[in-house]
């Protein structure tokens, strides 16, 4: 089955703590936690005081994507701050086998992400040392954009990958995902659903949960 991971970015932050409760009740499986450093994508959004807070009012996983330069620098205080899985972009580290080791000394599942306009062959010297891959399905920095529909073909990829060498990574995907595109992606072989504007734009998050599973 399917994981959802709504994404904090399109949440209510004034009433986190709600917010954070009815994710829970809706029947998703993580929180997905966006953080954006001005320099490696065109915005900025949350970071550690957020996250320690976060940890302190819910048990669910954590799920946190750095779109941050030089990742090496912060996963140690990310880990610590209560993240449960964290992932960094392969654009933005020289040392990525580095940058996962880091993540994994402190017992936290490793992701790695790709841009679009990265291509997925490039994880190949990685995909045996990770928990799992994040493919984004738009340009990162904002909720609320358009699916990109070649992105789909690496999903294909990873999955066939993973299937021909015996790993048993996971395969999520970010970025316009909605109950069509979630079911492009699934179809393909994603694990994980990061979903930000669809979800929180219902009134009902069971809803989203729902149909996001395809049931
Ligand atoms: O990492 C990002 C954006 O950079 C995402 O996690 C977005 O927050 C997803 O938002 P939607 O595209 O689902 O609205
Ligand atoms: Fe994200």
């Amino acid at each position: 089955m399917v994981k959802i991971a709504p994404s904090l970015l399109a949440c209510d932050f004034a009433i986190l703590k709600e917010e954070v409760t009815s994710v829970r009740e809706s029947g998703a499986d993580l929180l997905h936690f966006d953080v954006m450093d001005g320099q490696f994508v065109p915005n900025i959004s949350v970071g550690l005081p957020i996250l320690e807070s976060l940890r302190k009012v819910t048990d669910m996983t954590i799920d946190t994507h750095l779109m941050i330069e030089n990742p090496e620098q912060m996963i140690d205080l990310f880990c610590e701050a209560g993240s449960d899985m964290v992932s960094v972009h392969y654009e933005a580290t020289n040392h990525i086998h580095r940058a996962i080791q880091q993540i994994k000394s402190h017992d936290k599942l490793a992701g790695v992400v790709i841009n679009p306009g990265t291509p997925v062959e490039s994880l190949s010297q990685i995909l045996q040392d990770v928990d799992f891959v994040l493919i984004m399905t738009v340009n990162p920095g904002f909720g609320g954009q358009g699916f990109i529909d070649s992105t789909l073909d690496k999903i294909t990829w990873l999955d066939h990958f993973r299937k021909n060498n015996n790993l048993s990574f996971e395969i999520e995907v970010d970025g316009g995902i909605n109950d069509q595109t979630g079911k492009l992606c699934v179809d393909q072989g994603a694990d994980i659903l990061v979903a930000g504007s669809y979800y929180f734009n219902h009134d009902d998050y069971n809803e989203p949960v729902r149909k996001l599973k395809g049931e």
